[in-house]
């Protein structure tokens, strides 16, 4: 029996779900810029890919060199396809403009192009997040620059969002608002195989991830909530709960879509004017459209992550996601 490359799924999504062809083309152009990604990365240290540089993104974060490849591949297999009017990463402070000798296209491509880059010089799964949203009529100003404003739209205008994880297989995650579809790297094809089909996750779990560390900064919501998971059998939730914390949102979010469990970045007191340390742009609203489509559920604590209207390109939010139960429980935590 044939197998189910990425491209013969786009093919069969434009004609049974009228996926439009330029929106196939971006996403396979995508893929083949985290293949390229993922080539980079595993070289490690026999490529001279690991450490730092010694510049800081718009963020404050110093970059690692592979942050540096990785933003660059993506944007120099993207720019000249004629899909996009433009693209947003948060390794650039300002929306990249499709440089004058290209065609544009409808769509804006966001990403984060390495996530979990603290773990890339220990060999642990790092992976990109990427988000396409249509580009609004008014897109471009009278001097043809496409401003940050027209990124600016909420997480339920995804056309398309998806993840690639680096592990010890590589694996693209993709959704098209029509569930989620897992595909792994066949090096020796060169292709991304569709292996999972339809990516569920588990409406209940006993499997929690949270950066412990910072427990004395959390909000009186998610100090309750995680002392009643600790509490485990004996406490109000009467079940022992497991942790696990990987530092990379792909590898977490990926263990969750796999087995259930419940992912936590809150928004806590170190710095109170930036609510969590996730970017709503380039990480939760992808992961939140991902997890959504897979049935389970995704809050900043106050309200859906899909839904709230950014205010700018590298706004934060606080993320909880995953089973349905336990975010639905911590969500209403934050309400009273
Ligand atoms: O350092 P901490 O608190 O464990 O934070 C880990 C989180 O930060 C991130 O690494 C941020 O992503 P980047 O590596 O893209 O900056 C997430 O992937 C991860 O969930
Ligand atoms: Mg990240
Ligand atoms: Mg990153």
């Amino acid at each position: 029996m044939s197998r189910t490359t990425l491209s013969r799924y786009l093919i069969e999504q434009t004609r049974s779900h009228n996926t439009p062809a330029d929106l196939r083309f971006l996403v396979e152009v995508v893929a083949r810029a985290c293949k390229a990604i993922s080539h980079a990365v595993s070289k490690g240290a026999l490529g001279g890919v690991l450490g730092s540089t010694d510049t800081e993104n718009v963020q404050g974060e110093v970059q690692k060199k592979l942050d540096v490849m990785s933003n660059e591949i993506l944007l120099e297999a993207n720019e000249w396809g004629g899909t996009l009017a433009g693209m947003a990463s948060e390794e650039m402070d300002k929306p990249y403009q499709i440089p004058g000798r290209y065609p544009k296209g409808a769509y804006l491509l966001l990403f984060d192009p390495l996530d979990g880059s603290s773990n890339i010089d220990v060999n642990v799964s790092v992976g990109t997040i990427f988000s396409v949203l249509r580009c609004p009529g008014d897109c471009f100003s009278q001097n043809d620059a496409l401003g940050e404003e027209a990124f600016l739209q909420p997480g339920t205008k995804q056309v398309a969002a998806g993840y690639a994880v680096y592990g010890p297989q590589t694996m693209l995650i993709l959704t098209l608002g029509d569930g989620v579809k897992g595909f792994t790297l066949d090096r020796e094809l060169g292709s991304f195989v569709l292996t999972h089909e339809n990516m569920n996750v588990p409406q209940s779990t006993a499997e929690f991830a949270i950066n412990m560390s910072n427990q004395r900064h959390w909000e009186p919501p998610v100090q309750r909530y995680v002392s009643e998971l600790l509490a485990g059998e004996e406490g109000p939730l009467g079940k022992n709960y497991n942790m696990r914390w990987i530092a990379s949102m792909v590898a977490d979010v990926h263990r969750i879509l796999t087995r259930g469990g419940i992912f936590m970045y809150p928004r806590d007191a170190r710095e109170p004017d930036k609510p969590g340390k996730l970017r709503l742009m380039y990480e939760a609203n992808p992961m939140s459209f991902i997890i959504e489509q897979a049935g389970g559920m995704a809050t900043n604590g106050q309200q859906r992550i899909l839904d709230v209207q950014p205010k700018s390109l590298h706004e934060r939010v606080a993320v909880f996601l995953g089973s349905k139960e336990e975010v639905e429980r911590v969500t209403g935590y934050h309400q009273g």
